[in-house]
Parts: structure tokens; C-alpha cells; sequence
């Protein structure tokens, strides 16, 4: 399977240190803040990886680096060459439509300007055509482009996004929880239509979102991410029929009437810790239920463990290996 992008070992630190000043005066070292810690994945051409977890795991990090907006303290980022054999080139979709919507434009303006911009379209006639067509692909009308964004609800916002989005023709959209600050009913809608919208034109999706119920049906494959780490990563319907990270357990746990098998144990509880101070051994140890001595002292590696699934857990490795099946370090 050819894939749209590559992400290897990628890792990004900011420097939160307080003034330098002060911490001359009160002889502080530098404070330094792993959002990203040594993270790899990729995604197939035409296909839907989501990045989940809670927030301050690193997901609007990931999607910063992978749109260009942050660059990496270490790893790469390798996208692979599109049909016209130009790299690649992901486009981002935000949560808040109305802070990435220009509230003095008006919406035709809004979508026309990556036309104009990349020149894909000859003279006004033909961006005000294009922009009347993209209207009508998200279901607003050509007479919403003379309108502004505050004349709009926020489902209807978010489809202006998307248009503006696929005014740049693109084929890799990173959506960081384009849908979370959304009605539950208007959720459903604009999943529906980035579904269709995949499919018609051929779309690469990287999915963004703190909620799992959000995802499933979008994604072909699901990354749940703590604390900057990927913990668990396997193909959608795996990951929801047969969970093997206790946080992945957990996630699923907190999704009210969700018909997967209950974990064995009782779930994870308690507050996700500062990055700023992350715990030794597994990071996910103090709200484990299963953590012994193990997953306080040594952090745990990614592991194969086996149908394509990853996963980085001390008790997951042993139960593997108790049941004869080989973790091979991914
Ligand atoms: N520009 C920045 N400078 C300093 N720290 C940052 C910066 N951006 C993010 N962080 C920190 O990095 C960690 C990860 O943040 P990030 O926004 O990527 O998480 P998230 O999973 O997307 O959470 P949320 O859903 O709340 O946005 C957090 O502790 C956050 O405070």
C-alpha cells in the first residue's frame, strides 16, 4: 500500500524556561516541555489515520509539525509525491471555524483566496464559477458567498472551512477536532460529509480528535496518544472489538453506551500528569490499574504485537509472550 506520509521518530520540545533573568536570580534551570516524544505512524493514500487521547497529549502538536506550522525538534516528516509529481502538501482544517474564518471578508472572498493564490483558476469569471461549485460540494448555495461569517451557524461555518480547504485542491487534510465544537447532530453531518468528500475526491485524512466515538467512523486505523507518546495503534473495528493499552480501555470505558467488551479489570481513573513532569517508567503507570514495579522503573517500548496492532505496555508484552506470540520491537 503506497502511503501518503511517512512520520519517523518525530519529536518536539518547547522551551517554557521562565525569563532569563529570573532564572538567574532564582537559579532555575531551563524548563523544557516534551509535547512530542519519538512518535512514528503513517497514512495510506486515500485512507483515515486518527490521533486520540485527552487533551495535552500532543495531538494539535502533531498536526502543527505535520502542516508545517512548528518544526520538529527531531525526527521526519516524508510525504510521498502526488500524480502531478509534486510533494505532497497537507492542508489544515481547524476546531474553531469562526477563528479561522476572516470575519470582515465575505465568504466568497474567503474560499477564492487559495485560488487566486495558487493560480488555480484563469481570470474572475472562472474563481467565481469554481467558488459557486464548492459551495454547492459542502450543501450551502452560491448566494451564502455573498454573505460573512457571522451570518452563519457553526456547522455551517465548519463547511465553509472545508470549501476553503478544497479551493486548494489538495489531497492530505489534517482535521484537528473539526467537529468538536459542534452540536452532536451537526457532528454527524460535517463527518458525513468529510466521508463523501474522501471518497469523491480521493482524500488523505490525519483526524484529530479527544474522542474516540468521534473517529470510529472515519478512520481505517486509530493512534491513541499519551503524554506525547503513541500507546496503542491498530485498524478501527481492532482496536474497539479487542483493546489491549489499559488508557486505550479507559478511552473506550468513558463512551456512554458503546457496545465493546467491558475490560477484565477495573478501569484507569485520575488526572492526565504534567508533561512538564512526567512520571518515570510508563507514563500512564499512576493511573494504571494494572502497573506493578516494572511500569514505574522502565519505560515501555513500541511493540508488534501482531494484525498490524502496536503497543507500548509492560503487561500487554508479558500476556503476549505468556500466550506464545513473539512482541517484535516496532
Ligand atoms: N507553543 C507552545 N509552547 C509551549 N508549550 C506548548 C505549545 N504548544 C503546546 N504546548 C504544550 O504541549 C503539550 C501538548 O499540547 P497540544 O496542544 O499538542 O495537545 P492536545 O492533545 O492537542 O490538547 P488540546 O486538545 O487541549 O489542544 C501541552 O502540555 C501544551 O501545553
Amino acid at each position: 500500500m503506497k502511503q501518503a506520509l511517512v512520520v519517523r521518530n518525530l519529536s518536539r520540545v518547547f522551551d517554557v524556561s521562565a525569563p532569563l533573568l529570573n532564572r538567574i536570580i532564582e537559579r532555575k534551570p531551563r524548563t523544557l516541555l516534551r509535547a512530542v516524544d519519538d512518535i512514528s505512524f503513517s497514512v495510506p493514500l486515500g485512507g483515515c489515520l486518527s490521533l486520540v487521547g485527552e487533551s495535552g497529549c500532543g495531538k494539535s502538536t502533531v498536526a502543527r509539525l505535520v502542516t508545517g506550522l512548528y518544526r520538529p525538534s527531531a525526527g521526519q516528516i516524508d510525504f510521498s509525491l502526488g500524480d502531478s509529481g509534486h510533494r505532497i502538501q497537507a492542508h489544515m482544517i481547524f476546531q474553531d471555524p469562526y477563528a479561522s474564518l476572516n470575519p470582515r471578508w465575505r465568504v466568497r472572498d474567503i474560499i477564492a483566496e487559495p485560488i487566486r493564490e495558487l493560480g488555480l483558476r484563469a481570470g474572475e469569471a472562472a474563481t467565481r464559477a469554481r467558488v459557486d461549485e464548492l459551495l454547492g460540494i459542502v450543501g450551502l448555495s452560491p448566494r451564502d458567498a455573498e454573505k460573512f461569517p457571522h451570518e452563519f451557524s457553526g456547522g455551517q461555518r465548519q463547511r465553509i472551512s472545508i470549501a476553503r480547504a478544497l479551493a486548494g485542491e489538495p489531497k492530505f487534510l489534517v482535521c484537528d477536532e473539526p467537529t468538536s465544537a459542534l452540536d452532536v447532530s451537526v457532528q454527524a453531518q460535517i463527518l458525513n460529509l468529510m466521508r463523501s468528500l474522501q471518497d469523491e475526491f480521493g482524500l488523505t485524512y490525519l483526524f484529530i480528535s479527544h474522542d474516540l466515538s468521534v473517529v470510529r467512523h472515519m478512520s481505517d486505523r486509530i493512534a491513541v496518544m499519551y503524554l506525547g507518546r503513541i500507546v496503542e495503534e491498530a485498524d478501527t473495528e481492532a482496536l474497539f472489538d479487542h483493546p489491549l493499552h489499559p488508557y486505550t480501555q479507559l478511552l473506550l470505558e468513558t463512551i456512554p453506551d458503546i457496545e465493546a467488551p467491558r475490560p477484565e479489570v477495573a478501569p484507569a481513573t485520575g488526572e492526565v500528569p504534567s508533561p512538564l513532569n512526567p512520571p518515570p517508567g510508563c507514563t500512564f503507570h499512576p493511573r494504571c490499574p494494572q502497573a506493578d514495579d516494572r511500569c514505574r522503573a522502565e519505560v515501555p517500548q513500541v511493540l508488534e504485537a501482531g494484525e498490524g496492532r502496536r503497543v507500548a505496555c509492560h503487561r500487554v508484552a508479558e500476556m503476549l509472550e505468556r500466550n506464545g506470540i513473539p512482541a517484535l520491537s516496532a
